[in-house]
């Protein structure tokens, strides 16, 4: 497919505002794909790179080239170009990649440059896309839309569904199960203000500890383990401690969900920032704990012995989890058969209380009946945190004064909005210790899309977690709130931008 259909497309969807119309231009674009270029078409729909960052700044970006007259490009010819130029690495790097950058913008028409430059620059992120995208798939094959959610679901990505459809028509859709060795993108949980709200919205429940850690998702077979994040990066290797556990549980085959840990010799969770930069997955977020072992707390099985789970209650699924998994791998519950029982009730409040006191984040209380819903933010799980947090990106970075001189320091932070961009919420520098402020100015400066005399401005793909006291309003913002003493907790590496919170969640929080 050439580059130019796809800028084209591109620019239709962001001008129609009606979803038909949107699913339609989609449609019509899968339908002209090659099924070995619909992954990179898929990735490029939705604003991103599959390099995920090329490493070019805004400098080489903003110089004009010369464009071509017609459009020749194609697009497996453009990916092919960004994976060269995210590969250059040593001396002269920068003059490198600005080399092969310009090499590529050359064969570009004017309309294919300005598509380009957006991309990489990450300014063309559009969200809500991926629901439409999938119907649009469906159209294009002739597929129901709910086969292909489910194999998306199953197969982790909306571009390798879209690969095998558009190879070999719906049949290709039955074929994305739950394997061992292959994620799947894990549920999401919803917040409620207190456990007694989560039983009300829930019914019967159980109420688990909710442990402050890494996600993992851990795959066992044939005596092998391996283990992914949350968004699907394989981490196996930075956990011996997790894949050996794994290895030794009585089972040929299971898929297992839970946080990866450090206990202390009491078996309390030490705090996250501890072991982040065990696990942390693109850049090691700074640790002074390097070295500490870490462990996995199981709270859920998708898969044991060739038997898919994902369909069976909760309340199943753990039954099974207990029966190959012991404490201190075993999440910590407890039942709560009967929500309107003011016994279990009170002991459902007072586990929660304890599990806080006792160094846990809050609790997460989940449907006993509920299925398991891959890569869905569910109703079904309800986590309830004593302190309220708010997972931002930041947009751009003051440079610091005194102390601070020649680091990045004031975060400009955004939350999400409906349309996909970012709005912001205010500033803040509390919080960040020298490691990290070291950290994030480096990380920043990749990032930079534009210098200001003030700073710089970044492409929003950093989220942070902010604590704060409160939301309050704010004229001089444009959503008209901000939030009170924002002060850092961590970066969250493991979250991207598309699943930061968003403008009603925060507007959700003014009282
Ligand atoms: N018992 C548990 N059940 C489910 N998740 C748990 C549990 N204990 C800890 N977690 C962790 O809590 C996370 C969800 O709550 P958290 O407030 O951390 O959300 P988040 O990571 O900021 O955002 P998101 O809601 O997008 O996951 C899960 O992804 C998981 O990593």
């Amino acid at each position: 497919m050439l580059l130019a259909e796809l800028a084209r497309t591109s620019a239709e969807i962001a001008a129609t505002t009606g979803r038909s119309e949107k699913t339609a231009l989609l449609a019509r674009l899968f339908s002209h794909a090659e099924p070995d270029e619909a992954p990179v078409v898929v990735t490029y729909l939705a604003g991103r790179l599959p390099q995920r960052r090329t490493n070019l700044g805004w400098r080489a970006l903003a110089e004009p080239v010369a464009p071509a007259a017609r459009p020749t490009l194609t697009v497996s010819e453009v990916d092919a170009a960004l994976t060269a130029i995210a590969a250059v690495a040593g001396r002269g790097a920068v003059a490198e990649r600005r080399r092969l950058l310009h090499r590529l913008l050359g064969a570009a028409t004017a309309e294919e440059q300005d598509f380009l430059v957006r991309l990489i620059g990450g300014e063309l992120r559009q969200g809500a896309l991926d629901a439409m995208a999938v119907e649009g798939l469906a159209s294009a094959v002739g597929a129901d839309p709910r086969e292909v959610r489910r194999a998306v679901m199953l197969g982790g990505s909306l571009g390798e569904v879209a690969r095998g459809a558009l190879a070999e028509g719906p049949p290709a859709l039955a074929e994305f199960r739950l394997t061992v060795g292959r994620p799947v993108l894990p549920m999401l949980a919803h917040t409620a203000a207190d456990v007694a709200e989560a039983l009300d919205a829930l019914g019967p429940a159980a109420v688990e500890e909710k442990l402050d850690g890494v996600r993992a998702q851990v795959h066992v077979a044939d005596g092998r383990a391996r283990v992914f994040t949350r968004t699907l990066d394989e981490i196996t290797e930075r956990l011996p401690e997790v894949t050996r556990l794994a290895r030794g549980l009585p089972v040929g085959q299971a898929v297992l969900d839970g946080e990866v840990v450090a206990l202390d010799t009491a078996g309390r969770p030490l705090p996250f920032q501890d072991i982040a930069g065990r696990v942390g997955t693109r850049d090691d977020v700074p640790t002074a704990h390097a070295t500490l072992p870490l462990t996995a707390v199981f709270f859920d099985l998708l898969s044991v012995d060739g038997r898919e789970l994902l369909e069976a209650p909760a309340a199943e699924r753990h039954r099974e989890l207990a029966r190959i998994v012991e404490p201190p791998h075993l999440i910590r519950r407890i039942e709560v058969t009967d929500p309107h029982d003011a016994r279990q009730r009170e002991a459902a409040a007072g586990f929660a209380e304890r599990m806080v006191a006792d160094g846990r984040e809050g609790v997460v209380v989940k449907s006993l009946d509920s299925v398991y819903r891959a890569g869905r933010r569910g109703r079904s799980w309800l986590k309830v945190k004593p302190v309220h947090t708010l997972d931002l990106v930041v947009l751009a970075a003051e440079w610091g004064h005194g102390r601070r001189t020649g680091l990045l320091s004031n975060l400009h932070l955004g939350a999400r909005s409906a349309d996909g961009s970012f709005v912001m919420l205010g500033k803040t520098f509390k919080g960040l210790t020298d490691a990290l402020l070291r950290w994030q100015t480096e990380r920043l400066s990749r990032l930079a899309v534009a210098e200001e005399p003030w700073g710089v401005r970044v492409r929003p793909e950093l989220v942070v977690e902010i604590a704060f006291d409160g939301v309050q309003r704010s004229t001089r913002y444009p959503a008209g709130v901000t939030l009170r003493f924002a002060r850092v907790l961590r970066y969250r590496e493991d979250k991207p931008a598309v699943q930061a919170d968003t403008v009603e969640a925060v507007l959700a929080l003014r009282r």
